[in-house]
This record gives structure tokens, C-alpha cells and sequence, in this order.
């Protein structure tokens, strides 16, 4: 595997973001609701042994066109984990990770995700602390079968897991989001493994 730096890495990472915005956006039109539910079993059986009871895992509010995790995260929580969410801090910065209960009150963001509220006004006090979680989800773009992932090019996650090197983590998409192919920069960091509704891709 090639790493691409410069003017080839920018041409090469937005076309395949064009192309991964149409096909993802195609998936979800046509089984994005089915897939939700279908993603709790194979998101249980891969988180659970990867967090222990108390454990923090950080999921996401879905934007666009991604699949929908929210399902699976109330069973998890069911399952004695707690739920957090990912909050921009500034352009450049990590994201920050916020305690939230699934279900429980959330503030919509200037991207269309939604945060957590702070404790008090949802009647629970966790709500809204910054933590760090224990495994990381991760929307994404596409993927690869050895677990390089496009996302869309803010760079935050790549950052985040820069800042957090020890913490775990795993894609989150639907199937047919795989590709044989992604352009990788060198700040690339590959996920631990790719999450579907069909079950756990794990990298080569
Ligand atoms: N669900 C979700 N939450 C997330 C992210 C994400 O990718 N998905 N983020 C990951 O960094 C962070 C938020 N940052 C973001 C940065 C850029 C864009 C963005 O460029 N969005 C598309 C528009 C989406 C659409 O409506 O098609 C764009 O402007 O092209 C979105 C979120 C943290 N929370
Ligand atoms: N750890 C880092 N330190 C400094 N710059 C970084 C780091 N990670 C990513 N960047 C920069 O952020 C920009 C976007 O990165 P990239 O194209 O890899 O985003 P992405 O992986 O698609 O998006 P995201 O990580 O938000 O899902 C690039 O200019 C990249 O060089």
C-alpha cells in the first residue's frame, strides 16, 4: 500500500469521497431502516467483549446517509455499557467525547448531529460529562477490507485517534460500503475492524 501525500492525495480523496457519497446514499435509500435494526446483533457481539461492564463506548448521532447505530446503542446500554457521543471542539482539534443515555434529551449541532445535554435538564447528572471512552466508533465513508476508512475529510477522527493512541476501535457501516481501494495520506490511522449489518470485518 501506497501512502499518497500533497495535490495527489487531495484529487484522489475527493473523488472517492464523491463516489462513496452517492453509493452510501443509494445503500441507505433502499434498506437504510432494516439495516439499523440489523446492525444490533453483529455491534453487540463485537463490542461486548470488548468493553467490560461500566465501560465507555463512544458511538455517534447518524448524519446524511450513515447507518444508524442508535438502535445498538440502547441495547449495549441495556447490556450495563455506557453511551457516549462525539462533540467538535474547534477545526483542528480532537473530538471530545460526552456521556450520554440513550433516549435522554440531546442538543442538534451546526453539522446535524446531536449532542448530548448536559445533566439537570434530562434529570441525569452524567449526561454531558466529557470522558474518554473505551473503544471508539466510527462513521465512515468506505472502507477497505484492511481497515483504512474515508471519512469526510475533517480530519477529526484521524486527530482522535492521534490524542488517543490506546483506545480501540472499529468502523461502523453498511456492507456494501466496502471498496477495494482507498487513497491513504500518511496521517491515515486503519480501524481495528469494520462493523456491518452482515457481521464483523476483521482487517487481513
Ligand atoms: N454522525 C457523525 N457525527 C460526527 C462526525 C461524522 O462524520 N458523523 N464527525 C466526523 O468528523 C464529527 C463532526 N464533524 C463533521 C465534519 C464534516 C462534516 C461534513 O463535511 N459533512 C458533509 C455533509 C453531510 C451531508 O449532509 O451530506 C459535507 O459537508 O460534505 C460532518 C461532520 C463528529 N461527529
Ligand atoms: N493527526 C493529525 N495531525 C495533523 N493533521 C491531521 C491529522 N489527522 C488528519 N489531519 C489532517 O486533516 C485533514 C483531513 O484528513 P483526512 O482527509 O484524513 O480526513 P478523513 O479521515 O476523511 O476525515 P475524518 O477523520 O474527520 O473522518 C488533512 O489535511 C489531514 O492532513
Amino acid at each position: 500500500m501506497s501512502v499518497l501525500t500533497g495535490d495527489m492525495l487531495t484529487a484522489a480523496k475527493a473523488q472517492a469521497r464523491a463516489e462513496a457519497k452517492v453509493r452510501r446514499a443509494a445503500i441507505a435509500r433502499e434498506m437504510g431502516r432494516r439495516a439499523a435494526c440489523q446492525l444490533v446483533i453483529p455491534l453487540s457481539e463485537a463490542v461486548l467483549p470488548l468493553v467490560p461492564k461500566g465501560g465507555i463506548v463512544a458511538g455517534y448521532w447518524p448524519i446524511a446517509s450513515e447507518i444508524d447505530p442508535r438502535p445498538a446503542l440502547a441495547a449495549l446500554a441495556e447490556q450495563g455499557r455506557r453511551i457516549a457521543l462525539p462533540v467538535t471542539v474547534a477545526q483542528g482539534q480532537p473530538l471530545e467525547f460526552r456521556l450520554w443515555t440513550p433516549g435522554a434529551p440531546t442538543d442538534e449541532s451546526h453539522y446535524g448531529a446531536h449532542i448530548p445535554r448536559p445533566g439537570g435538564a434530562s434529570g441525569r447528572d452524567e449526561d454531558g460529562r466529557v470522558v474518554v471512552p473505551d473503544l471508539m466508533l466510527k462513521p465512515l465513508l468506505a472502507f477497505t477490507a484492511d481497515g483504512q476508512r474515508l471519512g469526510y475529510g475533517g480530519g477529526y477522527y484521524d486527530r482522535t485517534a492521534a490524542a488517543f493512541p490506546d483506545v480501540a476501535t472499529l468502523g461502523v457501516a453498511y456492507s456494501g460500503q466496502q471498496v477495494d481501494y482507498l487513497p491513504v495520506g500518511p496521517f491515515d490511522r486503519p480501524v481495528g475492524g469494520v462493523v456491518t449489518e452482515l457481521g464483523l470485518i476483521l482487517p487481513r
